[in-house]
């Protein structure tokens, strides 16, 4: 009697998988087609991508999660798109890192990831155009900012056009399935760090030692059994090791922010973000001032951070993050009032709030 329940279940399935495949395959013509008429202009389109997904999560009627639809949606969108033009994403290198895991995130699995051995150079590859898009760490919620990056933000041609969260789980990795005669822990320093308290608890005599990437932890603990790593779940699948231990880190929410950088920012979504760079004129109140335009307008600010700029002695450059989006009024006000009172602002895009 079951088996017969099965049966029809499994029938059910079969017939489904056909339709979806069906529909798949005519989701993707219409990507095709779409392309055509981009005729070689901008194939990848942010706002549009927000759009889908955010409407994907909205009609979801369940049992699945609202997630896990975006997620999958993700990848048909990441398909119908390298059927237009594979995209090229630069990111820091090696892959097995949680930058090749956003960039996987924010574009799906079709893209093509091009790993960067430093920060700049993701920057310079996108910027002469060998890579479609990069993607840079900005900040983590435990480490604070990514002085490189937003460094290299003030200068470079390219604009904002997404942003990634990710959230960082951090596992003891090791080729052999003991926790005992471990010699040594390989991770990077700041992985090291957010894992202090598990070992100190764990294996309180083992050697820490800082290497370049999580990615080159694993690498080091793949060829030795005596040595285990710390590192995501991307650099245990690259380097093929079992998992000692999951999510050790200390501070249970744990995330880093991503930018997307190309040749050009996202038009409006409907729930966008724009970002600037500006510096404050060397006067007392000066930036209260900067900032007071802002909330005049009742436009809102999500981020605030400020960097010693690299041009003049105790001056001081402003990365500030807004909601909305430059082509609306109250945020182009809001922009040309502080152009008055600042010594320069850059804007550095405007793009669609994370989906994912
Ligand atoms: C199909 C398009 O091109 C790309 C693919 C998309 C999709 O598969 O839905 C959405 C936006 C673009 O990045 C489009 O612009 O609509």
């Amino acid at each position: 009697m079951s088996e017969e329940r099965l049966k029809q279940h499994r029938d059910a399935i079969d017939s489904l998988d056909q339709q979806v495949l069906k529909l798949l395959n005519q989701r993707a013509e219409h990507a095709r087609a779409i392309g055509e008429i981009k005729g070689g202009g901008i194939i990848y389109r942010p706002e549009r991508e927000a759009q889908v997904l955010r409407r994907i999560k909205e009609l979801n009627p369940g049992p699945l999660s609202g997630e896990t639809v975006a997620r999958l949606f993700r990848e048909i969108m990441s398909a119908c798109l390298s059927l237009e033009k594979p995209l090229t994403i630069a990111h820091l290198g090696p892959a097995g890192t949680f930058s090749e895991s956003a960039s996987f995130k924010h574009f799906g699995h079709a893209a093509r990831l091009l790993p960067c051995a430093s920060i700049d150079e993701v920057f310079r590859v996108c910027e002469s155009s060998e890579a479609d898009y990069a993607v840079v760490p900005v900040e983590n919620s435990t480490e604070g900012a990514v002085g490189r990056s937003l460094d290299l933000l003030t200068q470079t041609p390219l604009q904002i056009c997404g942003e990634v969260i990710l959230r960082i789980h951090q596992h003891l990795l090791r080729s052999v399935p003991s926790l005992d005669h471990i010699e040594k822990v390989y991770s990077h320093a700041q992985s090291l760090a957010q894992c202090h308290e598990w070992l100190n608890k764990h294996l309180p005599d083992v050697e820490r030692v800082s290497v370049a990437s999580n990615a080159e932890a694993a690498r080091l603990a793949a060829e030795d059994s005596r040595f285990a790593a710390i590192a995501g779940e991307a650099a245990a699948e690259r380097f093929n090791l079992g998992f000692l231990a999951r999510n050790i880190e200390d501070e249970p929410n744990n995330t880093t922010r991503f930018l997307v950088l190309g040749t050009h920012d996202a038009t409006l979504s409907g729930h966008d973000k724009t970002s600037l760079v500006m510096s404050a004129r060397n006067q007392p109140g000066a930036v209260h001032q900067l900032l007071a335009p802002l909330a005049e307008r009742g436009v809102s600010m999500t981020k605030f951070e400020s960097r010693p700029s690299r041009t003049g002695l105790w001056e001081y450059v402003f990365f500030v993050d807004v909601e909305g989006h430059h082509s609306q009024t109250q945020v182009q006000d809001a922009i040309e009032a502080l152009r008055e009172r600042a010594a320069f602002v850059k804007i550095l895009g405007s793009y669609p709030v994370a989906v994912l």
